[in-house]
């Protein structure tokens, strides 16, 4: 137990020590088996994680946004989901997180699909269509600030990110909250939401998902 290195260090350390190089599924499962008997962090986890997966295979995206990388756990998990040609930006704003889920993301073999935006959503955001050359999004996982859930589904509808049938996937609108993201979609008419109650990733907290998905 290293103390001077940071929990997130002490997790891709673990990986690199005992996942496949190469195998998604090794280090998602390594990462879980970690933070459900070493240390606890907020990553999806398995069984948030299997919703995220149900929903990527039907979303099919081939172009996929995800708000907050932290050590790249859902990003692995999405990334192999892929198909051939598919792509997945995430973006993250710490630079100690980004640093750690960048090599999550070349260990586990998925660089190719995924690509690690550096910097807050609100700025990225705006920046997909001309400096990422992104038209619309097929898909987007919110994992971020809880208080940006909101503020950040309106951007991407004002940088016209979506599109008619756009998948939006919400984490922990129960724990630790987003009461005004579930209040924002399931009152607008522009979204059909969908509500997966489930736990907080390695506890028996009661947490749930929402899907959000854009009626144009
Ligand atoms: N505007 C932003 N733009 C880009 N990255 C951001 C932004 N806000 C936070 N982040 C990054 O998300 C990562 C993860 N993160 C997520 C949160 C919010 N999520 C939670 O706080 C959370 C908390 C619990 N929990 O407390 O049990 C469980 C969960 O599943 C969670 O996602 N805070 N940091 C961090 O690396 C952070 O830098
Ligand atoms: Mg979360």
């Amino acid at each position: 137990f290293i103390m001077n290195q940071s929990k997130e260090q002490r997790i891709l350390n673990f990986v690199l020590q005992n996942a496949v190089r190469g195998d998604p599924r090794s280090v998602v499962d390594t990462i879980d088996r970690y933070c459900s008997q070493k240390e606890w962090a907020m990553n999806v986890g398995n069984e948030k994680g299997l919703i995220l997966d149900k929903t990527v295979e039907e979303a099919s995206p081939s172009v996929a946004l995800e708000l907050g990388s932290y050590c790249g756990y859902s990003a692995v998990r999405i990334g192999r989901l892929l198909k051939a040609g598919a792509r997945l930006l995430t973006v993250e704003f710490n630079p100690q997180f980004a640093a750690i889920a960048k090599q999550m993301i070349e260990f586990a073999g998925v660089q190719d699909k995924v690509k690690l935006l550096e910097g807050p959503s609100e700025e990225i955001i705006p920046q997909l269509k001309k400096k990422y050359e992104v038209d619309t999004l097929d898909f987007v996982f919110l994992d971020h600030w809880k208080d940006r859930y909101t503020p950040d589904t309106i951007l991407l509808q004002e940088c016209n990110l979506l599109r008619k049938g756009s998948v939006l996937l919400a984490d922990n609108v129960i724990f630790p909250g987003a009461p005004e993201f579930l209040n924002y979609v399931r009152k607008s008419p522009h979204f059909q939401c969908t509500n997966y109650p489930s736990h907080l990733e390695y506890m028996e907290v009661e947490d749930a998902m929402e899907k959000a998905v854009f009626l144009g």
